[in-house]
């Protein structure tokens, strides 16, 4: 996709970042239950939570790493128990997500952090799949889901979520890999993800978060994933920077998460800039925006302000969302053309 020349005065900056059309790539549906739903569905369900009210859970959001994000992260999945909890958690989102400008989303959700309760994998995908249905005609949010495998589990156990959720496989897309990173490598999962691909899934993988190049370089060479999610990390080995920028493999960046996992010191020092001038396809995403203190937009309208990029390079992640998505050819036309129409009325 050849980038337009736009002239955008720096002071309409931020407007157009909030209004351009843009597709969300990496974003953990249970990362967006809000406090406020987290006590509400306790109370709706008669599930007990170790902290007093919203305000202690959200004094509870100070990470200083993936894992210590993880262990709050599942203690507030719990209040979700039966298929209408599902869906109201994907609503909010999706509403919060049309505000934004976000027209495509493929969304991850962890089956075996449910599976795990007793919750039926049938009540998590049917009310996720149900608020899609109901984002397409009612917000004109085009959604999708993604199913993860917990990486700290075995591959053993991937495959029976796998099994468990083949009888729902026209309500995802594909597969991804999540939860602790390093330890867990991708090739700990080589097998299962070649049976999805046989499958004709599509497959993604987080690497590269917290973990070694090296594992960004499984991702790609074991499990053939189409695009990584984070991936940050690649910046340290130069010729994996090559292959990721020839092979055009998508990079879900998430930097308000970065900050707050602490694998950035300060926005700052994040290397969006780096991964976009160095050609590759990166991407801007929320990954659990009620945890991480934004949804799309904030991610956007911080980076630009900490990092300095400019219009050109806003052009280039909404372009590179929609290139990245698993959407057809004629699809992401449309949304390059909306684009370009958005980048034209901003223009001076
Ligand atoms: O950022 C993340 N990394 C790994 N696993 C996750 N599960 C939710 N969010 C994340
Ligand atoms: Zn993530």
């Amino acid at each position: 996709m050849i980038a337009h020349e736009f002239n955008i005065p720096a002071e309409r900056l931020p407007a157009l970042l909030c209004a351009m059309p843009k597709a969300e790539l990496h974003m953990h549906i249970e990362g967006s239950l809000e406090p406020e739903l987290i006590f509400a569905l306790a109370q709706r369900n008669g599930v007990a939570l170790p902290y007093a009210d919203v305000e202690a859970l959200r004094r509870a959001y100070a990470f200083t790493n993936l894992q210590s994000f993880l262990d709050i992260y599942y203690a507030g999945a719990s209040v979700l128990l039966k298929e209408q909890d599902f869906y109201d958690m994907a609503w909010a989102y999706l509403e919060r997500a049309a505000a934004d400008n976000v027209v495509r989303t493929e969304m991850f959700f962890d089956p075996q952090t449910h599976t795990a309760r007793g919750v039926d994998i049938q009540v998590v995908i049917e009310g996720l799949h149900r608020a899609c249905v109901d984002a397409e005609a009612k917000l004109g949010v085009s959604a999708a889901l993604i199913l993860c495998f917990l990486r700290h589990l075995s591959e053993e156990e991937a495959f029976e979520t796998l099994e468990q959720a083949l009888p729902y496989a026209t309500k995802f897309i594909g597969v991804g890999l999540d939860s602790s990173e390093v330890g867990h490598p991708p090739e700990k999962f080589a097998k299962v993800f070649a049976r999805c691909r046989e499958l004709g899934l599509h497959l993604v993988a987080h690497a590269g978060e917290e973990g070694p190049p090296a594992y960004v370089w499984s991702a790609l060479d074991v499990l053939k994933v189409e695009r990584v999610d984070h991936g940050v990390q690649s910046a340290k080995d130069p010729v994996l920077m090559a292959r990721l920028a020839k092979d055009r493999i998508p990079l879900t960046v998430c930097p308000l998460s970065n900050l707050k996992l602490c694998v950035f010191p300060d926005l700052k020092q994040h290397n969006l800039k780096t991964l976009l001038d160095a050609g590759l396809v990166a991407t801007v995403n929320s990954d659990d925006p009620a945890y991480f203190g934004g949804y799309m937009n904030e991610n956007f309208l911080q980076t630009f302000a900490a990092t300095g990029l400019t219009a050109q390079h806003a052009w280039q992640l909404a372009a590179n969302s929609f290139e990245g998505s698993f959407i057809d050819d004629a699809a992401k036309a449309r949304y390059i053309d909306r684009l370009n129409e958005t980048f034209a009325r901003f223009a001076g």
